[in-house]
């Protein structure tokens, strides 16, 4: 079922809308609302970022466009139009067919976003020839292009299994996958927290080169408003299940509306400065995101550079 969203949007260049979804939690007894009246709109090409402490509602709102909900929440009122499609309506294999081709996403817990027991090189393939009519060559070759774009050692991350990778490796191998498929909108959820800093920042700076490149919508969530204000064109503030405030990063920064928002920027500590291209290839060594990284995790697995 195709939309014609203009007239109610006013626009037909947003890849993406919501418009005033509510969700509800059940605990088998009663139900609890956990969203209330959210609505925003992405056009391509731009960033939003949906900025909040935790439990304001921030994953709750992108796994309901990715349809994901956990089968204790329910979307009780509300539309999610995505390219003129009500996506709360279509039927699921028509949901399946978007995911992952039109709607990418990049989690925080990178190590579920790869089979343990399979060569990232192998599930590269795989995610490409399900969604489009390659050859193996054709896919390979892809791939590659594509582990290069996010700075990474292409032949050895292609033939290595996950757990050879470091996390700031991982994560950025994850953006790879998702952009392969170039698709229309990128759900970015949390995907630097379970990295330091350093590696974190050279993600999101990844991200931001390859949708300059490619000319995708970004849903960026974040509960660290300082990283959402150096790449995100328009900010939304959550707290509660509800936006607070919507408004250019530039408006948010320099003159925040809600006393809360202004909590937000008092709170923030500066980052520190990362000297590290975005696009540097490892020719080998570590680089210093991935000795932090390895050092981090104790006893972790052994980096691949
Ligand atoms: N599986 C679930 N069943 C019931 N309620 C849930 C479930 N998962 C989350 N919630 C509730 O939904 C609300 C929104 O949670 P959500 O995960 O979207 O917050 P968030 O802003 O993304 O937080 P965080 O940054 O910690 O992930 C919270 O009140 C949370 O307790």
């Amino acid at each position: 079922m195709k939309l014609d969203v203009l007239g109610e949007s006013g626009s037909l260049d947003s890849v993406i809308e919501v418009c005033d979804l509510h969700m509800k939690a059940s605990n088998g007894h009663s139900f609890q609302t956990i969203l209330t009246s959210v609505s925003f709109a992405i056009q391509r090409g731009e960033t939003l970022a949906l900025v909040g402490e935790s439990g304001s509602g921030k994953s709750m709102t992108a796994n309901a466009v990715l349809g994901l909900l956990p089968r204790s929440i329910h979307v009780s009122k509300g539309r999610i139009i995505f390219e003129g499609h009500d996506i709360l309506s279509v039927p699921d294999k028509k949901r399946r067919a978007l995911l992952g081709k039109e709607i990418g996403f990049v989690f925080q817990d990178y190590q579920s976003s790869f089979t343990p027991f399979l060569k990232i090189g192998d599930q590269l393939i795989e995610t490409l020839r399900t969604h489009q009519t390659v050859s193996k060559n054709e896919s390979k070759k892809s791939a590659m292009e594509w582990l290069t774009q996010v700075g990474l050692p292409a032949e050895r991350v292609y033939d290595s299994y996950p757990f050879q990778l470091s996390g700031g490796q991982m994560q950025r191998t994850a953006l790879a996958a998702a952009m392969m498929l170039q698709p229309k909108l990128l759900i970015a959820d949390e995907v630097t927290t379970a990295l330091d800093v350093w590696s974190g920042e050279v993600v999101l700076d990844l991200l931001v080169k390859l949708q300059r490149q490619t000319g995708c919508a970004v849903l960026m969530i974040s509960h660290d408003l300082r990283q959402v204000l150096k790449r995100a064109d328009r900010v939304a503030v959550m707290k509660d299940g509800k936006i607070l405030e919507q408004q250019t990063a530039q408006m948010i920064q320099k003159h925040p509306e809600h006393p809360y928002t202004q909590m937000l920027l008092d709170a923030k500590p500066p980052l520190p400065e990362v000297h590290f291209a975005s696009n540097q290839r490892i020719e080998s060594g570590y680089s210093p995101c991935e000795s932090f990284d390895r050092r981090r995790r104790k006893g972790g697995k052994a980096g691949i550079c």
